[in-house]
């Protein structure tokens, strides 16, 4: 399956945003994409909770939603919203952190929401709160294409196994990771934990990002790793976009996943033992 990887630099305005992520797939469908992916937060990258609260809307509202679904249609592909920003139900008035999948006549096929969150003091100039501004999901996903069994995730639910291998036994072949990387921990742990869920999972993996510098509209910026990989079930990377904002093709063959289990079945000898 042809796929795309679409690495941004999401700004704070979602109608920028759309048009980026429109002229993507553009460039992608060009190039006989089947699948496009994009990354966490491909809507909105913002550092301030007030802004957020006015330019993000409940999904039902959300542009950014609706103009990919459209494409969806137009264009006979299938669309992997690494997340969208939007305004949920929660009591406390928090976001959800949303990844979609869209069918080609434009249905989303599956929702989830981010599990994990973001809660981490990198340095004493960088440091996260995700759970201020985001209300975590509490469900895995595992949705069906054509090609095969995608399991989703988002971002910083990369550092969690146990959820990369439930999906993996749930039936996935495709386990799906976008994301908006911190730059330190990029550098240090991004491509090593992509390999480590595709090797213990017997996955592939699809990691489209964020890149470079994310400047609010109060001066304000925030920088992601960028480096959307595709990692194979054995573990090698078949794709790196660098740090450039684009697209990265790949073609996936799906038949290499139960070959893999093949040569390393390791999926299947999970056995039970006593705590420590
Ligand atoms: O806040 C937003 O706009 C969207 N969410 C994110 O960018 C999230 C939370 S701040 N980023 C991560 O999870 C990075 C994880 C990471 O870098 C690591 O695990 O090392």
């Amino acid at each position: 399956m042809r796929t795309a990887l679409v690495q941004m630099t999401s700004t704070d305005q979602p109608p920028e945003n759309l048009a980026a992520a429109l002229r993507f797939i553009e460039a992608a469908v060009a190039l006989g994409a089947q699948i496009v992916l994009t990354p966490e937060v491909t809507n909105c990258v913002s550092l301030s909770r007030r802004h957020q609260n006015t330019v993000l809307t409940v999904e039902d509202d959300d542009q950014t939603l609706a103009g990919l679904r459209d494409a969806a249609v137009r264009h006979g592909i299938w669309i992997l919203i690494g997340s969208l920003a939007l305004k949920s139900q929660d009591p406390d008035a928090r976001f959800a952190n949303r990844s979609f999948l869209i069918g080609p006549d434009g249905k989303i096929i599956a929702r989830y929401d981010k599990i994990h969150m973001f809660d981490v003091v990198l340095s004493d100039t960088e440091s996260y709160r995700e759970s201020d501004g985001f209300r975590p999901g509490d469900t895995a996903v595992v949705a069906d294409t054509p090609i095969g069994r995608f399991g989703m995730t988002v971002c910083y639910d990369l550092r969690f196994p146990a959820l990369h291998r439930s999906l993996a036994q749930a039936g996935a072949h495709v386990l799906t990771v976008p994301s908006a990387f911190a730059v330190p921990t990029g550098k240090a742990h991004w491509e090593v934990l992509l390999r480590a869920r595709a090797i213990e999972t017997g996955c592939f993996v699809l990691a489209p990002a964020q890149t470079g510098r994310h400047v609010g509209s109060d001066g304000r910026f925030r920088e992601t790793w960028g480096h959307s990989l595709a990692i194979d079930p054995w573990g090698r990377v078949i794709a790196d976009a660098g740090t450039e904002t684009g697209i990265t093709m790949v073609d996936l063959d799906l038949t290499e996943v139960a070959k893999t289990r093949g040569r390393m079945p390791s999926l299947r000898h999970d056995r039970e033992f006593l705590a420590p």
